[in-house]
């Protein structure tokens, strides 16, 4: 789905947190919203996990040892990181700052730790979203259907799954995701709302005063 103009003037780009219990789908949701919306950058994050079937390294994540992980921790590389499932997760710093200050709006796939620490150090500018499965049954069958990971980590999945669901009331909206067409409407409106703030339309001031004195 394409993603609308919003009000073409400039404005400041926003911190788009998706999180979920692993197999919610939100993997699936990020990239259909990244795939419509140019304006939109991924976070490329950082991790000890090693790579599953498909996913390539850069583009997924960034696939590194622990060692790197915990020399790049140690020299401030990262705006946030967490431990999750045994492995360590972090958001690169760089990439944020240099989308950010191009103009794009910046998607996060990370999980609730994550949210905390970012929310510490840009609070204004972030806006956090939680996906829920319609069911407990459906979030298995999910995590069964990927098929990437074996019998042992879906079970671990499904045993962290309530608490990683209990901090959905940390987060500004909750999206049930019964369907991916009708998720992905609902993130992408989401998204078009958070983009009308006025406080993020910095060049308000100036088209209003453009239009007030008849210049545009
Ligand atoms: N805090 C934090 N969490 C992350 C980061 N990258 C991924 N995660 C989270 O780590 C968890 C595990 O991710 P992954 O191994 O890809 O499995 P998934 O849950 O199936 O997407 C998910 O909750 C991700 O949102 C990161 O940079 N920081
Ligand atoms: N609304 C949905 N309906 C049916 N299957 C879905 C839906 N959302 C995601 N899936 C499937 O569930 C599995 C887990 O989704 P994924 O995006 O990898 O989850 P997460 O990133 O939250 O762990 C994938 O096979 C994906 O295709």
């Amino acid at each position: 789905m394409k993603s609308p103009a919003v009000n073409r003037i400039p404005r400041r780009g926003l911190m788009f947190v998706v999180s979920s219990p692993s197999g919610a789908g939100k993997t699936t949701l990020c990239n259909r919203l990244l795939q419509a919306d140019p304006d939109l950058s991924l976070s490329v994050s950082a991790t000890t996990r090693k790579p599953r079937p498909g996913e390539t390294d850069g583009v997924d994540y960034h696939f590194i040892d622990e060692d790197k992980f915990l020399s790049m921790r140690k020299d401030g590389a990262f705006l946030e990181s967490a431990k999750v499932f045994d492995n360590y997760y972090g958001t690169p710093k760089a990439q944020v700052e240099e989308a950010l200050s191009s103009g794009k709006d910046v998607l996060f796939d990370i999980d609730w730790q994550g949210a905390q620490q970012l929310g510490e150090i840009a609070r204004d500018d972030l806006v956090k979203v939680f996906i829920l499965p319609p069911s407990r049954d459906e979030l298995e069958r999910r995590l069964h259907k990927r098929a990437q990971d074996s019998a042992e980590v879906v079970a671990a999945r499904m045993a962290k799954a309530d608490s990683e669901i209990s901090h959905w009331a940390e987060y500004d909206y909750v999206v049930l995701n019964y369907e991916l067409d009708e998720s992905e409407a609902l993130l992408q409106s989401i998204l078009v709302a958070e983009r009308l703030k006025r406080t993020r339309q910095i060049g308000l001031g100036a088209k209003v005063k453009a239009i007030i004195e008849g210049e545009d």
